[in-house]
């Protein structure tokens, strides 16, 4: 080669080449992740990832969610929901497993060493080969199919029917005070699910026992911020919202579309100025929350309106965009434990959001005891000026105070 093509190969070719493989390396991961995304694919605006921080993390767990609910609510749809009762007489459905899988199956593509705490556990499919194969085919069918470089960034499919039950095993860590902990209620208020109404597919990330990131994906809630909070049910045309949050950096809401990765706009709680305008809003189940100690509760804070009922953390979310006002679960029973994949995205949210969320005894809810809330003991959310006031009466009804 002539000295001077040589010359041209060195400073037009490789040394720009260097250059871009040392940026590469060099660059904090978030945004060599939107280096790899703008190069992947020619519709860039779709993914967008800011570089604060947990940011891959809130992308990674609004898409996985996000692509879980298309399986839910294909489910939604299906007169047979393939539903079984499990040990403590609680059903689980063909969605609940398939979400499950395939948000774990996201989590460990990005994030391969952090732990997961998930509600279900695969035994059952594992001697039910039939029920095993109906979620297999719905997991291996569901993907965010309009957003190529979205799938991708979760690690697209699970290759076999056997790997999606080992996926669905391994959310099986016991939780605890240290380390990077994934907790993920595949559908949150299955009960509201089979019968129709709100359900939710929720995960949320801890780190030593703290909540960094929430994200709560609610199939038939309104995406509008502002529309009225009813009990109201379906997922038709105007339905579908994802909230999320991290920590320090507010709470927002955003439509859940496939393919349109818009981003969130934030929300916050409505102040109450008028206590008899406000209302609880509570679990469709009286098993989950003592209705008649609530209904002496608003009483005695002068609320005339009836407690709004809902299933599933969509009641966090709801509250957290001004749509709701009070969120109240009052113990049933001495033995009861809360489940932290019930709460642990709410609670943020909440609190990004403006409010308060403490238990009966008005201690914050502590996720780094493990699998439950073992030492807590119900839920109150409300906007932080008036939480005080509520807690006051909770106490005093529940005969709390000394
Ligand atoms: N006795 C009880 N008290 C409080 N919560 C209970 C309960 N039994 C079950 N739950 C939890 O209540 C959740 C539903 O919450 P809500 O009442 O707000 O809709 C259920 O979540 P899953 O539906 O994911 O199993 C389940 O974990
Ligand atoms: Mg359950
Ligand atoms: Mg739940
Ligand atoms: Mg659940």
């Amino acid at each position: 080669m002539p000295l001077e093509s040589r010359n041209n190969f060195f400073y037009k070719i490789l040394l720009p080449l260097l250059i871009l493989t040392l940026a590469f390396f060099l660059s904090p991961s978030s945004s060599r992740l939107n280096l790899i995304l703008s190069h992947l694919t020619p519709q860039t605006t779709t993914v967008k990832m800011s570089s604060s921080p947990y940011a891959k993390e809130l992308l990674i767990a609004q898409l996985s969610i996000q692509r879980a609910s298309i399986l839910t609510k294909r489910v939604f749809q299906e007169s047979s929901k393939g539903t079984i009762s499990k040990s403590d007489a609680s059903p689980v459905t063909i969605g609940d497993f398939g979400a499950q899988a395939l948000i774990i199956s996201a989590l460990k593509h990005n994030f391969p060493s952090d732990q997961i705490v998930a509600e279900e556990e695969a035994s059952t499919l594992r001697n039910d080969p039939l029920l095993s194969s109906k979620i297999w085919d719905l997991v291996k069918s569901t993907s965010l199919s309009s957003s190529p470089e979205a799938e991708s960034l979760l690690g697209g499919q699970i290759p076999s029917e056997s790997k999606m039950l080992d996926l669905i095993d391994s959310g099986n860590s016991s939780g605890g005070r240290t380390g990077r902990i994934w907790t993920i209620d595949p559908i949150d208020g299955t009960k509201g699910f089979l019968r129709g109404g709100q359900y939710a597919v929720c995960l949320a990330l801890l780190e030593d026992g703290d909540v960094k990131v929430g994200a709560i994906a609610c199939p038939n809630l309104p995406v509008d911020d502002s529309a009225p909070l009813t009990a109201d049910i379906g997922d038709g045309e105007g339905r579908g919202v994802i909230f999320s949050a991290v920590k320090g950096q507010g709470a927002t809401s955003r439509p859940l579309t496939t393919g349109d990765l818009a981003e969130g706009k934030q929300i916050s709680m409505k102040p109450i100025t008028e206590m008899s305008a406000a209302s609880f809003c509570e679990s469709v189940e009286a098993g989950h929350s003592n209705q008649s100690e609530s209904a002496r509760i608003a009483e005695k804070l002068g609320i005339t309106r009836p407690s709004v009922r809902m299933d599933s953390q969509a009641k966090y979310g709801s509250i957290a965009r001004g749509a709701g006002d009070i969120y109240l679960r009052l113990p049933t029973s001495k033995t009861y434990q809360e489940k932290i994949w019930d709460h642990a995205g709410g609670d943020l949210i909440v609190r990004e959001a403006g409010g308060e969320v403490t238990d009966t005894k008005g201690n914050r809810l502590d996720f780094g005891v493990g699998r439950t809330l073992a030492s807590n003991s119900g839920v109150i959310a409300a906007p932080k000026a008036v939480h005080a006031q509520v807690l006051d009466v909770v106490q005093e009804v529940l005969g709390l105070k000394n």
